[in-house]
């Protein structure tokens, strides 16, 4: 049994009195059985780790270097977010693959030195429209997805969380159905069962693409859909743990 997992990328979305009222408000409800992560933008990162010490919410980054350290202006390194207490860092989603030049390669180096510094990857993949009306979706996705089960050993990989975010989603209102998300999934799934079965079975898939409380039950359903990965869904605390109950 995979333990689901629900996590909120706040993308470029914070401020002190934010971040202090949005985790306080979800820290005075009922918290889901799903698992709860937060990704709040760097400056943001200590804050939201104080906040949240006595609760099981993680917090996570949305972006580390490919560097260990040195001249590298403006980079943060895994091995500084792990000396923060982050968990989780969120690697090749598709704004920074389309605005900073991100690459299936690079992914992979940030995946590496998450791994070293103890911090879980979790990697972003997914096809835009004209992709998807093309019937490149398994191509573009195994494309994303390969290097990464290639280069990293089967530890490695057992520590890696996927989202498949399909790009026409993201922000639009649009959701992939229950099925094509599914669909998707599975073959996801079945690139990793090619190396380790086992360790396939035991891979988190996370769906990500305008997931809301009134969609997500019929997407956490599906076999293969471990969690949501969410966007604007996730500033709103009563949202968020919606999202996180319909994960139960
Ligand atoms: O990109 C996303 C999460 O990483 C999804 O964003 P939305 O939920 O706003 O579509």
């Amino acid at each position: 049994m995979r333990q689901k997992l629900v996590a909120g990328n706040w993308k470029m979305h914070a401020s002190q009195q934010m971040v202090t009222s949005l985790l306080e408000k979800m820290l005075s409800k009922q918290a889901p059985s799903a698992k709860l992560l937060v990704f709040p933008p760097y400056p943001y990162l200590s804050q939201a780790i104080q906040i949240l010490a006595e609760s099981n919410i993680g917090v996570g980054a949305q972006d580390c270097s490919q560097a260990e350290d040195g001249a590298y202006t403006g980079e943060v390194s895994a091995t500084m977010l792990a000396d923060l207490g982050v968990s989780h860092v969120l690697l090749g989603h598709s704004e920074r693959r389309q605005y900073h030049s991100e690459t299936d390669a690079s992914v992979v180096e940030k995946a590496k030195r998450a791994l070293a510094a103890g911090i879980i990857p979790v990697i972003c993949v997914g096809e835009t429209l004209a992709q998807r009306e093309a019937g490149e979706t398994n191509q573009v996705v195994s494309q994303q997805l390969t290097p990464l089960v290639k280069q990293l050993s089967l530890a490695q990989l057992q520590k890696v969380v996927v989202a498949y975010e399909p790009v026409w989603a993201i922000g639009t209102g649009l959701t992939a159905t229950p099925e094509q998300a599914q669909e998707v999934h599975a073959f996801l799934r079945s690139l990793v069962a090619k190396v380790d079965k086992a360790l396939a079975e035991k891979m988190l898939f996370l769906y990500g693409g305008s997931m809301k409380p009134d969609n997500a039950a019929s997407l956490l359903k599906m076999p293969d859909i471990d969690g949501g990965l969410i966007g604007g869904a996730s500033l709103d605390a009563d949202q968020f743990l919606a999202i996180g109950k319909a994960a139960e």
